[in-house]
């Protein structure tokens, strides 16, 4: 393949030395970034299969959303304005119960649909019938970091270790590496340490990092400190589970000791999914003390049951607005920091900052144009603070994965948007006739 040149944005980069670069341009050979600077240092005798115009537009790193359940937004609207407990067992479960894999097909693909339409060019996703979200990563082009979640109570237990396994062994790699995979014990309330154990035994066999989720509620605390004694994250951290690479969602009430045992993990991510904690009641997770104390945290959506859309634009500005009203600083989650949290720190909390991130020559070509030639973004005084606090999704003009255009002035290229609009729609009506 050959070269692609975008020329004459201003670049967000999310690399400390160099984060915003004017008259920018970047090049593009097959899959990765082979020249990220300023246009004017562009070598001479380069030349280009393709060439994008970029004038006034804003480009950074593709969003790395780092918690999700794509399949959900099959039940985007379907039970609401419940807590976490009630809402999964009363309302989700028995529906959960009733899918089928064509289900989340279709489910996977109009998130992807979603997804790419609002900048986000990797996902971490924890459902079940992986199979098929791996088919929609593979074919849509997107990026995608996939585990089969797994429940240790309930009749599903030994199932879900063999299928989770399985699903590692078969796409550990696969679509030119842009998947990637993970075991996902769901909780350390569905999955007691017993079980917990045999997840890492896997872990150790496979040395695929664990995606779990962590400390949501403070019914999660008091009903594992009744029936153990200790918090979650001690119950976990005896069980060896910060020993492996974890990717943890929510982390939203955590005690001293906690901080302690999470600064010693050895390569530990949270995810953070502000308006999924704030729709569930969930709380406020402590993000600005994590980050001052050294911890990386990347932002996730959470599914779009409980959310109720996967955009990670809307996500960073809720982040944002909520560290500082939850602490009572406005200077808490400036908008540089969370375009960090949504791009490098994300790359980071799911074990790929050396490929993925920022805009810099060797890592995968990932990135989204921005138009910002628009009312709400005039005038430009910063361009960080508008893309965090200012900026909609339909700004976005282009989206590249792996170095390929997956949107180009807001067309898909690679997913066919009507048919997808119309099988969610139907897969969606049957799963709740059915
Ligand atoms: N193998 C399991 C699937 C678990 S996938 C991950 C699960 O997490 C659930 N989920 C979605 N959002 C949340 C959340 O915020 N907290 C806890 N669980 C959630 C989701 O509905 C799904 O059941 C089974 O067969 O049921
Ligand atoms: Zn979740």
């Amino acid at each position: 393949m050959g070269k692609l040149l975008i020329r004459g944005a201003d670049l967000m980069t999310m690399r400390d030395d160099t984060f915003i670069i004017h008259d920018g341009a970047i090049v593009i050979e097959d899959d990765k970034f082979i020249f990220v600077g300023e246009e004017k240092d562009l070598p001479q005798e380069w030349e280009y299969d393709k060439i994008i115009e970029a004038k006034d537009q804003v480009i950074m790193p593709g969003m790395i959303n780092t918690h999700t359940h794509a399949a959900m937004t099959l039940l985007r609207s379907y039970a609401d304005d419940l807590p976490l407990m009630e809402w999964l067992e009363k309302r989700i479960w028995p529906v959960e119960a009733r899918l089928k894999a064509e289900d989340v097909y279709w489910g996977s693909m109009v998130a992807i649909l979603e997804m790419i339409k609002s900048g986000t060019t990797c996902f971490a996703d924890m459902y079940f019938y992986m199979d098929e979200v791996a088919k929609a990563v593979e074919e849509s082009g997107i990026r995608g970091v996939l585990s089969h979640g797994m429940i240790g109570v309930g009749p599903n237990g030994e199932k879900d270790l063999a299928v989770g396994r399985q699903f590692c062994k078969d796409w550990e790699g696969k679509a030119d590496g842009r998947i990637r995979t993970m075991l996902a014990p769901h909780a350390p309330y569905t999955c007691p340490p017993d079980y917990l154990r045999k997840v890492l035994e896997i872990a150790d066999e496979l040395k695929v990092p664990i995606h779990i989720h962590l400390c949501e509620t403070e019914t999660e605390i008091k009903n594992i400190k009744e029936q153990y004694g200790k918090t979650p994250i001690q119950l976990v951290d005896e069980v060896g589970l910060f020993d492996y690479p974890v990717l943890a969602a929510h982390c939203v009430h955590l005690s001293d000791k906690d901080f302690e045992i999470l600064k010693k993990a050895k390569a530990l991510g949270i995810a953070h999914n502000p308006q999924s904690n704030m729709k569930l009641a969930s709380g406020i997770a402590p993000v600005q003390r994590m980050l001052n104390e050294g911890l990386t945290v990347g932002i996730g959506t959470d599914g779009a049951s409980s959310n109720n859309n996967l955009n990670m634009l809307e996500e960073m500005s809720t982040a944002a607005l909520l560290q500082k009203v939850g602490t009572m600083d406005s200077t808490a989650l400036p908008a540089g920091e969370c375009l960090r949290m949504a791009t490098i720190y994300g790359a980071r909390a799911i074990g790929q900052d050396a490929e993925l991130g920022t805009l810099e020559v060797g890592k995968k070509a990932d990135l989204i144009i921005f138009d910002f030639s628009k009312p709400h973004l005039v005038p430009r005084h910063n361009i960080m603070a508008h893309t965090v606090y200012s900026a909609q999704s339909s700004d976005i003009l282009t989206v590249i994965v792996n170095g390929q255009i997956l949107m180009e002035n807001r067309e898909v290229k690679t997913i066919d948007e009507e048919r997808v609009l119309f099988e969610a729609e139907r897969t969606s009506k049957e799963l709740l006739r059915r």
